[in-house]
């Protein structure tokens, strides 16, 4: 006899997996869609919300058609604030940071993500990429489940959602893993929650 299928306890229902793995397609697509040139409005809602934290944050080094955040981290650095960026290590597990310089080396890692040479670092405050949100601070990401595990490890980190406004759903379904966000910023406006 065949054993029926059971799905490991840690992931998302399946009716919550195949409605997230819909709203990845229809995001992914308005993603793309989306005018670039406004994409540098959420980086002048960020600025003001990141000098008001003490120690590393956490940045994004982009994937093609993602924001560009890299101006970003070169104005956090020239104004002293330390910079980290993510490693993406084998599925499954949370995310490494390491420590990132203007001249820092960008190595090639997983999913087609870059990573910084410099060494391990803890983040006080973690800026989370959005595939997908919602005004209940639901995200959606690619699904490796990277920043909810992250997160989950980080309690006392801030967390700090950001896309562009075109990445707005009416309501994203949340799993049981799905880790809650300060806020999320877009080029329009300053989400916050609890
Ligand atoms: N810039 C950036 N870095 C990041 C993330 C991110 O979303 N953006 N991550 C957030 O967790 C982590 C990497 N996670 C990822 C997990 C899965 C896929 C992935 O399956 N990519 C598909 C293509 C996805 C698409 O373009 O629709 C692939 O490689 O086939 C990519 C990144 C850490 N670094
Ligand atoms: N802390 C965790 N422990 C165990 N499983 C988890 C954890 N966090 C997320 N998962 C599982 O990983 C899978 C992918 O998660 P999800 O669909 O939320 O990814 P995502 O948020 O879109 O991706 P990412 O976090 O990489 O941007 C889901 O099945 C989810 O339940």
């Amino acid at each position: 006899m065949v054993a029926p299928h059971i799905p490991p306890p840690c992931n998302d229902p399946p009716d919550i997996a195949l409605r997230k793995k819909a709203l990845r397609v229809q995001c992914a697509a308005a993603l793309r869609a989306r005018d670039v040139e406004r994409d540098q409005g959420i980086i002048h809602q960020l600025e003001p919300l990141l000098r008001a934290h003490a120690g590393p944050i956490a940045c994004v080094w982009p994937l093609p058609h993602e924001v560009d955040l890299r101006p970003l981290c070169h104005t956090l650095a020239h104004t002293g604030i330390t910079v980290v960026l993510p490693q993406t290590p084998p599925r499954g597990a949370p995310l490494v940071f390491r420590q990132w310089h203007p001249d820092s080396t960008m190595l090639a890692g997983r999913f087609g993500t870059h990573y910084p040479d410099g060494p391990i670092m803890e983040p006080a405050l973690v800026l989370v990429p959005l595939l997908g949100f919602d005004r209940a601070g639901n995200r959606l990401g690619y699904g490796g489940g990277y920043y909810d595990r992250t997160l989950a490890a980080l309690p006392h980190a801030a967390r700090i959602g950001y896309a562009p406004s075109t990445q707005e759903v009416a309501h994203l379904p949340c799993g049981p893993h799905d880790q809650p966000l300060n806020c999320i910023v877009t080029e329009k406006e300053v989400i916050r929650f609890g």
